[in-house]
């Protein structure tokens, strides 16, 4: 497929499906699937609009906003909204793709979106981030609904903007309803959603664990780098800490922190605080008195994969295409046996091929082998919540914290369980010995998901 205007980042999203479903026995077992790709990778909908505010010098700033409203088969369009200076069509396409399928995987009534600003509020005060909402909300107000388009937080899109958005929502549509995802649990949010794709990714890496040591083997004891120090960052790695794991990274645009002996929960705290101020790593380690002893060392300009020394688990939480194929390589070198992403498309492709040949070539299952989950499934827990915040938001009722955890839970598991299951489905491998492909198994059990939805509807 050539996409017009060239869209880098999205033609890599597309790629990697097509791939994995040609590189499997899916159209010889089941040829009527051939006809839908081309279809469902033109997003159904794209708005673009104009979005201007007076920023804190009394200046009026202009920027690019956008909704990629990309598929609707099988429920009411779901995902994101990234405030980033890197935002342009070919990111918002290739996110929307991913999150098409990535709602699949939940087992929830969800299409796939994403949106977002072309924008950078690093250093921007409460008062003008509220002014970008509303302008922003203006127009993408009269797109989106509780049963039409629900968005939600990604980067630099947190719990602040989340009220904002709604706020200017409701004051322009005279209506409560749940639009958003996010929310504060004071007017509609759910417990568990801050946490849930960290927690959702350690759940998720937690059953490739046991699978491949047939249950003997769990977090405890694991080396974990991490990328990133934002929302899904922060709490992959409580949650890796508090399964007994020793969290040896974290980074942030500006460069990496990394701690031999690991990183404490306490000291994390200290990150999620200093981040609200929109200070850098550098800064908080400077200034947090956590971080006195001195056994935390910052690397400016850095990506943690190559300064860490062995390692069991990488996940990266930052951004998309942030662990090359030499970074792979190296991780591979220094022992690494799980990689499972918290961010979108966080491993480029050269690094997905270095991980899945190591998978193929190993002899046997209980072999030292590398094991990828792509991010579509290990990080879906996000969206996962999402939807049951809706869920609760139209029952109007507020479930627990142990309730919504065990859903979300159950959730990442049985999304691991179908992703082992449909590889082995439609596998075209000979080495019978090697670990089930989860590239594979996310990339066709979501589109196979939406597929069916778009055939019995008419879409194809
Ligand atoms: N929030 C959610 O519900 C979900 C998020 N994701 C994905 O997880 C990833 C992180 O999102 P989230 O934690 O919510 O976002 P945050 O804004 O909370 O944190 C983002 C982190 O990534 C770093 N980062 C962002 N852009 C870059 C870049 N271009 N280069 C290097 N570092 C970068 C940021 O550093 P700095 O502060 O210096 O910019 C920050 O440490 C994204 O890929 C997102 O799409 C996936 C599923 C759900
Ligand atoms: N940013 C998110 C969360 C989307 C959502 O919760 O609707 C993602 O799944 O990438």
């Amino acid at each position: 497929m050539s996409a017009e205007p060239y869209e880098p980042e999205f033609q890599q999203a597309y790629n990697e499906v097509y791939n994995c479903l040609n590189d499997s026995t899916l159209f010889e077992k089941k040829p009527v699937y051939k006809k839908v790709l081309p279809i469902v990778s033109v997003p159904e909908r794209i708005i673009q609009f104009r979005v201007t505010w007076e920023n804190d010098k009394g200046e009026q700033e202009v920027a690019t906003g956008f909704r990629v409203q990309f598929n609707s088969a099988k429920g009411p369009y779901k995902g994101g909204l990234r405030f980033h200076p890197t935002v342009n069509l070919s990111v918002l396409k290739f996110l929307g793709f991913e999150q098409v399928f990535k709602n699949a995987l939940t087992g929830l009534s969800l299409g796939g979106a994403k949106g977002g600003l072309c924008f950078d509020p690093k250093g921007r005060s409460d008062s003008e981030i509220r002014r970008v909402c509303y302008a922003f909300m203006k127009e993408l107000s009269r797109h989106i609904g509780q049963d039409i388009d629900v968005p939600a937080g990604d980067i630099q899109v947190g719990g602040r903007e989340i009220g904002f958005l709604f706020g200017a929502y409701r004051h322009y549509k005279n209506s409560w309803e749940g639009v958003l995802t996010g929310k504060d649990l004071n007017w509609g949010g759910s417990l568990i959603r801050p946490e849930a794709t960290g927690f959702g990714l350690i759940y998720y890496t937690e059953a490739m664990i046991k699978y491949a040591s047939d249950n003997k083997e769990s977090f405890a004891g694991k080396r974990v780098v991490i990328s990133g120090s934002g929302n899904v960052a922060q709490y992959a790695a409580l949650k890796a800490i508090e399964l007994g794991a020793t969290v040896l990274s974290l980074s942030d645009s500006k460069g990496a922190i990394i701690a031999e002996n690991g990183i404490t929960a306490e000291q994390i705290y200290a990150i999620q605080e200093g981040r609200s101020a929109w200070k850098t790593l550098e800064q908080i380690i400077g200034e947090a008195s956590v971080f006195s002893e001195g056994s935390v060392k910052y690397i400016a300009g850095a990506r943690p994969w190559v300064h860490v020394g062995k390692v069991d688990v990488a996940l990266p939480c930052a951004t998309q295409n942030e662990v090359s194929g030499a970074e792979a390589e190296h991780l591979v070198a220094n022992g690494v046996k799980f990689v499972a992403e918290g961010s979108n498309m966080g491993s480029t492709q050269e690094a997905i091929d270095v991980f899945e040949a190591v998978r193929v070539q190993t002899a046997s299952a209980s072999a030292p082998a590398v094991w990828y989950a792509p991010g579509k499934a290990s990080n879906m827990g996000g969206v996962a919540v999402s939807g049951l915040e809706m869920a609760q938001n139209s029952a109007r009722v507020q479930w627990t914290r142990e309730t919504v955890d065990a859903e979300l839970k159950k959730i990442m598991t049985t999304c691991f369980d179908d992703c082992v299951a449909t590889s082995k489905e439609y596998s075209n491998e000979s080495n019978g010995e090697a670990l089930p492909s989860l590239v594979k198994g996310a990339n066709l059990t979501g589109f196979i998901r939406v597929a069916d939805a778009m055939l019995n509807q008419g879409d194809v």
